[in-house]
């Protein structure tokens, strides 16, 4: 189930306008859905704006909607921006603090954590600055980009164990969703009662094997494959 924040128009070559739906429709989503279904677990993508984050906050403090898991979205990797500038300090203090799991890319990590990630001692650092703002559980996912033959996801867990989930670099232009896939496949598996380490480790998997398995759909930037 959802509850949509934001309508997108896009395609496989980005998206090309976007609009934030009305406060109060989105919160009447949230009481609507709370008063009929017992919720597991819960994500957030894109958010938009300051105003819908204090929407979404008010609801994770009126409604037991499970553990929470927080995909930063601030810019896609084709480079729209999905959250208003002004909007990312509110999601550093307000939404970040409620996170069970904070899932932020390489450069949604150096904002968010206000330090340039330059090598593994830093990504350590910002997971353990972004862990002091609030977010139990860090995922820092590695840079990947053509120079590079590996990737290398960090992660810092709330008991302070921490590990790096390591694979090949994979060169493709069907890459559109893997964050959000990473994302949904966590909380996924927390619905289903898995522990924090074992979720996140299936779900990396998991969007790596929709990656790398492909499939040929649009003209530029294609989806990934959740068939796998
Ligand atoms: N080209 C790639 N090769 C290998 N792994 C990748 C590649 N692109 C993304 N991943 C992996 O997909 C997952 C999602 O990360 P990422 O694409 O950085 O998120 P976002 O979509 O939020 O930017 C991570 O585990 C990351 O390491
Ligand atoms: C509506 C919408 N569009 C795009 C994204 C995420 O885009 P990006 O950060 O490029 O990551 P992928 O998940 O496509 O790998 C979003 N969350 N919502």
């Amino acid at each position: 189930m959802s509850v949509l924040t934001a309508c997108v128009a896009g395609n496989s070559y980005g998206i090309w306008d976007s609009v934030a739906l009305p406060q109060a429709f989105i919160a009447k989503q949230f009481e609507v859905l709370a008063e009929d279904f017992n919720i597991r677990a819960t994500k957030t993508g894109m958010l938009t704006d300051t105003a819908t984050i204090e929407t979404v906050v008010a609801a994770y403090q009126k409604y037991d909607l499970g553990p929470l898991v927080v995909d930063p979205v601030i810019i896609t990797k084709h480079g729209n921006l999905l959250l208003e500038e002004q909007a990312y300090q509110t999601l550093r203090t307000k939404l970040l603090p409620l996170a069970t799991v904070l899932t932020p890319n390489f450069y949604e990590a150096q904002k968010l954590a206000q330090m340039e990630l330059k090598d593994a001692k830093a990504v350590k650092k910002a997971a353990r600055k972004l862990q002091a703002l609030g977010a139990k559980n860090i995922m820092i996912k590695g840079r990947h980009e053509a120079d590079q033959d590996r990737v290398s996801d960090y992660v810092l867990l709330a008991d302070g164990q921490d590990f790096w989930l390591e694979h090949d670099y994979y060169e493709t232009t069907h890459f559109n969703g893997t964050g959000d896939t990473l994302s949904a496949a966590i909380v996924a598996q927390i619905a289903l009662g898995q522990d924090i380490k074992t979720a996140i480790t299936k779900a990396q998997a998991y969007t790596y094997r929709a990656l790398t398995q492909e499939i040929a759909v649009g003209h530029k930037f294609g989806p990934i494959n959740h068939w796998v």
